[in-house]
């Protein structure tokens, strides 16, 4: 790709960095420990700050890598960031590399209880998906110059599933489990969470229905439990959720629907997936008797469900109220139920169900926050790249410069473990979007001021197709 065109293509990326606006009103006093007024600029201040050229703010295109004064009403920092107008920025171009994961592995649903640690020690193909492989940083970090222009030229944008796993550990698959009474709009809840946060919903009492359906020598047993209201033995019930999340897509975030029903259920999980798994929160809705049995009653009239109608649905009460509840009882002393109003409307329990499962999404936001900030000090272009949303804006403090992508090369070459400090989240729009800020190293992308010292970056993040995006990026030099 010329010269010319590059220039072209970083111009309009620029033109369509746009801000969302929802995201800049002015937000309530956050305590920061230190640069709180600069934690998040109100719109008065992001519009007043003046470009200055080479010296003042700038953004880099995340399409592009190359630094670009920002002449539009993006802030830059606070004062003691604008004066540092000696600095130097090496920008990185990307990589185009996508991320190779291993095919997950599918493990025999006979061997699920015999050796369930043995499912994941055991070797090479990597179960669920790739969380147990861990992350491969090292197959982003050789970023070189062709690989750079090509990124430019393809235009690559982040990748939406299958990026790397937004979770810091990321060697165990986020479960949450979804319990309430049947009826209680645990599926309805799931389907929604699914499609607008990008977990995978699995529902145990779907997958029994499934296998019942598909001729298995288990259906007759299973019809037999589900008729009567009654909880099938763990060994069929977790078979099919092991196998479900096994040949899910890489590094999927599990809401698992109906599960763990009973104690069997409960102890079966422990044994088996214990180790492998990692429950995050027990999302519990709580509902009226009378309510559920209205709406089950009504879901039969179209479900086709051999066990919506009224006998069924009084055993399936007793079962949930002597079986479940004390499952439910017992993760509550561990302090991870956020417990909602199920007899609501469907928008407001949605609403409270994601103030529920807030701090499961802080830690999300913080893990991908991490990562990005590993990233840009590793000058891991193509991780970064996966992390950001099409069309972010980066806004650096002044002094900067763009460099060539061979600079951005030996930045690679000297890339250092980053640690970060003071991290803080702010969710906002419901949960939708989070503020992130913190201190982390300047990395070798950041020059011209003490090596030693540490940067104030704050990023906002949004939720897009299911997963954690950075749209922007301030970094106070
Ligand atoms: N908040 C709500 N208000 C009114 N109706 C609802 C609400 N949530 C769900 N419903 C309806 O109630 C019925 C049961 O909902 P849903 O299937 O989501 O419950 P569930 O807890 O998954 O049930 P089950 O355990 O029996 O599978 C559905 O017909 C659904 O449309
Ligand atoms: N862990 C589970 C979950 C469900 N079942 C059986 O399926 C029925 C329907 O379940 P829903 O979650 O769709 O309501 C339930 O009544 C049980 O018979 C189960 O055995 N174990």
């Amino acid at each position: 790709m010329s010269k010319k065109s590059v220039f072209a293509f970083v111009q309009l990326c620029c033109r369509t960095a746009a801000l969302r606006p929802s995201l800049l009103q002015p937000q309530p006093p956050v305590h920061l420990a230190a640069a709180s007024s600069s934690w998040f600029p109100g719109p008065a201040k992001t519009t007043t700050t003046p470009p200055r050229g080479r010296g003042g703010p700038q953004t880099r295109s995340i399409a592009t890598g190359f630094v670009l004064p920002l002449n539009a009403h993006l802030g830059g920092g606070d004062g003691r960031a604008m004066s540092a107008a000696s600095g130097r920025r090496q920008a990185a171009g990307r990589a185009a590399g996508t991320t190779t994961t291993t095919a997950a592995a599918v493990l025999a649903a006979t061997l699920l209880l015999s050796s369930p640690s043995g499912a994941v020690a055991g070797g090479g193909a990597a179960p669920f998906g790739g969380w147990a492989a861990g992350r491969r940083r090292g197959a982003h970090a050789a970023t070189t110059p062709s690989m750079a222009a090509s990124a430019v030229e393809e235009g690559v944008t982040a990748v939406g599933r299958g990026a790397p796993g937004q979770d810091g550990a990321a060697s165990k698959p986020p479960v949450v489990f979804v319990l309430g009474g049947p009826g209680s709009g645990k599926g309805t809840q799931c389907e929604r969470l699914a499609k607008e946060y990008g977990y995978v919903h699995l529902s145990a009492g779907e997958l029994l229905r499934q296998e019942r359906a598909s001729g298995s020598s288990d259906g007759q047993l299973i019809d037999d439990y589900i008729a009567e209201g009654r909880i099938v033995p763990v060994a069929i019930s977790l078979a099919l959720l092991r196998k479900a999340m096994e040949t899910s897509e890489p590094h999927s975030r599990f809401l698992i629907d109906g599960f763990p029903r009973n104690r069997d259920n409960m102890e079966g999980w422990d044994e088996a997936m214990g180790d492998v798994a990692d429950i995050r929160s027990v999302l519990f809705l709580y509902c009226p008797e009378d309510v559920l049995e209205k709406r089950l009653l009504s879901r039969g009239k179209s479900s086709g469900r051999t066990d919506d109608n009224a006998e069924t649905a009084k055993r399936r009460f007793q079962t949930y109220v002597e079986m479940t509840l004390p499952v439910v009882e017992e993760f509550q002393q561990k302090g991870i139920v956020p417990r909602v109003d199920g007899n609501q409307d469907i928008e407001s329990v949605f609403r409270d169900v994601l103030l529920g499962l807030k701090s499961v999404h802080e830690k999300e936001v913080l893990d991908a926050n991490r990562l990005a900030v590993e990233a840009v000090c590793t000058g891991d272009w193509a991780a970064y790249a996966q992390l950001c949303a099409p069309g972010m804006t980066e806004v650096l403090g002044g002094g900067l410069a763009a460099v060539s992508p061979d600079e951005s090369a030996s930045a690679s070459a000297s890339a250092s473990p980053a640690a970060i400090s003071r991290p803080q989240v702010r969710m906002l729009k419901g949960g939708a979007a989070a503020v992130v800020s913190c201190e982390r190293p300047r990395g070798p992308g950041l020059t011209g001021g003490d090596s030693g010292t540490a940067v104030r970056e704050t990023r906002v993040w949004e939720m897009l197709d299911g997963r954690w995006k950075c749209v922007q990026c301030h970094t106070s030099l």
